[in-house]
């Protein structure tokens, strides 16, 4: 999948901004604030994800007033396509959508655009909580899989129904028939998500830890665990492809043995939505004895590996958008990175161009108050 032209007005900073992209690499250079990080958002709004650095979709509309509107064309294994995302400011911000010149719901453009991101705030997945992991894990598991994303919505609205059953704070008798609907329903979804969970960490531990050893040049060993809530530790081992009756049942047991306890705290305790991907190195908790060093490069080896897995199973590449993490990496650090995307389209942002490993080719843009500036220019061809 590649961008062949791009082009961003009234993103946030970003003013009349228009590009043809090189197919491989892409520098974005400017001084801090400038619009970098900013139009690596612009091009992920169109994968239909929620901004990856946290802004409300209202926040992307500029300050000074005025509408906004993102528009690219991109080639993926079959054809060329368009998307164009356009919102009007007013009270309620209204937001358009347009796949191939037919309106379309946000919805529609995650089974049409796909990007992997790696930016500062990636080490979150190493040092944050469950439920950022979690998210890692469907989202990257809905790339290969589409029915994902709505499975995990339909679990958490039935989710909130059941707690809104417990927060009534019924007698047990009571509240067993209402929530006997929502259990029938969680066990059902949540099964599946934990199978598709399981499914998708065997994956990534098999492209991760090796890439991990290659990035830490083999001083330590990486391990990934999938912490299911009903199903146990390592369940990506013990989890088949399919959701089977009897692990249905399983997760309902489960659920009934906590219902009594859930009654009391008002939540449910128990469930898919309680998770987690487990990170390790050397077999100790990552998040808790990693290395600030450690725990970039876990993050890191798992973004590439999110990036590798979908050019396998997806038989293309993802766009993949690198902000302001190269030049934090070492020459040997950027080398692997090199390596594994070298047959994707890369966005890279930098002040810093001379901490990074030249590419051969590619193409270079300065941005300078949301704008860019001059004209687009081709590397030398020199490393
Ligand atoms: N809705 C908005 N309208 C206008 N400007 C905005 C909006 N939201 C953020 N900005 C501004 O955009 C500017 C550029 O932000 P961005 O994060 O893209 O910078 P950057 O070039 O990546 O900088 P750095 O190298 O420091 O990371 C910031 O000054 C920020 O205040």
């Amino acid at each position: 999948m590649k961008l062949t032209a791009l082009s961003v007005d009234g993103f946030k900073n970003l003013k009349g901004v228009s590009l043809i992209p090189d197919p491989s690499y892409n520098l974005i250079l400017g001084e801090n604030a400038q619009g970098k990080t900013n139009l690596l958002e612009a091009i992920w709004t169109l994968t239909g994800c929620r901004s990856f650095r946290g802004t409300r979709e209202r926040d992307y509309l500029p300050f000074s007033g005025g509408n906004l509107q993102v528009e690219a064309k991109f080639q993926d294994a079959r054809r060329e396509q368009s998307v164009r995302l356009c919102m009007v400011s007013g009270t309620v911000p209204e937001k358009k959508i347009w796949c191939n010149d037919v309106p379309q719901k946000s919805s529609a453009l995650f089974s049409v655009f796909h990007c992997v991101t790696f930016t500062p705030e990636d080490l979150s997945l190493v040092e944050g909580g469950p439920e950022r992991r979690r998210t890692f894990l469907d989202l990257c598991s809905a790339q290969l899989h589409a029915p994902m994303l709505g499975l995990v919505r339909r679990y958490q609205l039935a989710l909130q129904q059941r707690n809104a059953v417990l927060k009534q704070r019924l007698p047990e008798t009571q509240a067993a028939g209402l929530l006997e609907i929502w259990d029938r329903q969680l066990e059902q979804l949540g099964t599946e998500i934990a199978v598709q969970r399981g499914i998708y960490v065997r994956r990534l531990a098999e492209v991760c830890v090796p890439l991990y050893a290659q990035i830490a040049r083999g001083r330590e060993t990486v391990s990934l665990h999938y912490q299911s809530s009903v199903f146990g530790k390592d369940a990506q081992d013990t989890l088949p492809e399919t959701r089977t009756p009897e692990l249905v049942q399983q997760y309902g047991e489960k659920m009934r043995q906590s219902r009594s306890s859930d009654l009391l705290l008002g939540h449910t305790a128990s469930g898919a939505h309680r998770d987690d991907l487990l990170l390790a190195i050397d077999g100790k908790p990552a998040k808790e004895f990693g290395s600030q060093g450690q725990k970039k490069s876990l993050a890191l080896a798992l973004k590439l590996a999110q990036a590798e897995i979908y050019s396998k199973r997806r038989k293309e590449s993802p766009v993949v958008l690198l902000d302001d993490v190269m030049g934090e990496l070492d020459e040997a650090r950027q080398a692997v990175v090199s390596t594994i995307v070298q047959e994707m389209q890369v966005f890279v942002t930098t002040c810093h161009p001379e901490s990074l490993l030249s590419p051969k080719n590619g193409k270079r843009f300065l941005l300078k108050d949301g704008m860019l500036t001059g004209d687009v220019e081709n590397r030398p061809e020199t490393a």
